[in-house]
């Protein structure tokens, strides 16, 4: 296992590899990265519901040979993890996605591609060659964008979609208000550009269009207060939310649109009675999240979330969970209430501004490594052995309580 140790001292966890990589962005980029909505106290407890739980370690199992891996996608990955779609990732490191891909194909680990990424889905799906990739989706009021998109992935040989369920509208995050966040000058989003069409906004901002793209910058109203809907270029800020979805007419929509090809998965649900109509109205899998703490603050915990919504689906769908997960330990935590599968966010973000790709794998590595680590320390050889028989639970007065 040593062999596989990554050999960089100065950052040997994490939170380490968070505070290397702070001092790599500009504060624009670090806050919009780092912050959550509103007070951040679903962002803290995120994190914080880990510690809630503890583990039982068996000993004594032969734990010399040990197998993290699973299947996901008829894939198979490394460990149970993959790295969730997070936007504009070149706004970290100058090869952006593409640097996620190769780091994700080299440890064999999954990776989820955001619809507002900097780099075309075309480029990333090349970079990952038959590594599994997944596009994650926001449905746009006008569907032509999203059937274009979704043309694109079938075409580069997508899997699955992940549609964002989480986001009728942009939770309110004040740095990036603050800061005026905005994509700078020479970024774009490419996965809403006609293939070859360089710089659209440009030549939206001939075509008289800029106003509503300055207006939607701004906010998400024109200077009317009317809502600005994506008519003109897609921009980074303004469609990412869309208040008008709903499971009957949109889950359907796009499954007819996925068809065979592609999985509908929904990212996003924090219930066990939206899991129960993702279940009923046939969707391949879900994501237990809080789109890391960003949207509705105030929101549970994702990792307080998961046991009633593994209870309500009972297999009949994979589970998967994101949010606040830092250490191997959080992962087997993860998997024992239930999850088939975890997904991390900023720590990726964080490897990238660090170090570009070097940065993507040191991260995928300590993780992996941890991973291993708490599953030989707790007795368990595979990673279906995880289950609730290895936790129980902390209340605040320190009670313990078997699950
Ligand atoms: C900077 C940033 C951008 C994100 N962009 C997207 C996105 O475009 N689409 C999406 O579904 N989720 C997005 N997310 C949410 C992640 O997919 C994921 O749910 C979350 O980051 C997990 O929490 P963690 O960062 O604590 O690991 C974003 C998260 C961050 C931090
Ligand atoms: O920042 C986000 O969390 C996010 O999902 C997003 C994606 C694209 C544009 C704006 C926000």
């Amino acid at each position: 296992m040593t062999e596989r140790l990554p050999h960089d001292l100065n950052c040997l966890t994490i939170t380490e590899l968070q505070k290397h990589a702070a001092v790599m962005m500009d504060k624009q980029t670090r806050d919009y990265y780092n912050e959550g909505a509103d007070s951040g106290s679903t962002l803290q407890e995120n994190l914080d519901a880990y510690a809630k739980y503890r583990i039982r370690p068996r000993v004594l199992r032969d734990v010399s040979k040990i197998d993290t891996s699973v299947n996901i996608f008829g894939h198979k990955n490394s460990i149970p993890l993959g790295v969730a779609p997070t936007a504009m990732q070149r706004l970290a490191h100058s090869d952006g996605e593409l640097a996620t891909a190769r780091a994700c194909k080299k440890t064999g680990i999954a990776m989820g591609l955001s619809s507002f990424a900097t780099t075309t889905l075309e480029d990333v799906a090349e970079a990952s060659g038959d590594n599994p990739h997944v596009l994650q989706l926001y449905l746009f009021e006008e569907r032509d964008h999203s059937i274009k998109l979704l043309k694109r992935a079938k075409a580069a040989g997508y899997k699955a979609v992940f549609l964002t369920v989480d986001t009728p509208m942009l939770g309110r995050r004040n740095l990036e208000i603050r800061n005026q966040f905005k994509l700078p000058g020479h970024l774009t989003i490419p996965n809403f550009q006609e293939q070859g069409d360089e710089k659209p906004e440009a030549e939206a901002e001939q075509r008289g269009q800029g106003r509503a793209r300055r207006a939607s910058e701004a906010g998400y109203t024109d200077s009317e207060g009317k809502r600005v809907l994506p008519k003109g270029p897609i921009t980074f800020h303004s469609h990412a939310g869309n208040p008008t979805l709903s499971w009957e007419r949109d889950i359907e929509w796009l499954k007819k649109e996925c068809g065979d090809e592609m999985q509908v998965w929904v990212k996003g649900i924090a219930t066990a009675e939206d899991a129960l109509l993702a279940v009923h109205h046939g969707v391949d899998g879900i994501v237990v999240s809080n789109h890391g703490g960003r949207q509705l603050n105030g929101a549970l915990a994702t990792l307080d979330a998961l046991p009633e919504v593994a209870a309500a689906v009972q297999g009949k769908i994979p589970v998967h969970v994101d949010g606040g997960i830092r250490h191997g330990t959080d992962v087997f935590k993860a998997l024992a209430l239930g999850a088939d599968f975890v997904w991390i966010g900023r720590p990726v973000l964080w490897g990238l501004a660090y170090k570009g790709q070097e940065g993507v794998e040191l991260c995928l590595r300590l993780l992996s490594d941890e991973i291993k680590l708490a599953m030989a320390l707790a007795g368990v050889v595979k990673v279906d052995e995880i289950s609730k028989e290895y936790l129980v639970k902390m209340d605040k007065s320190g009670f313990i309580a078997r699950l």
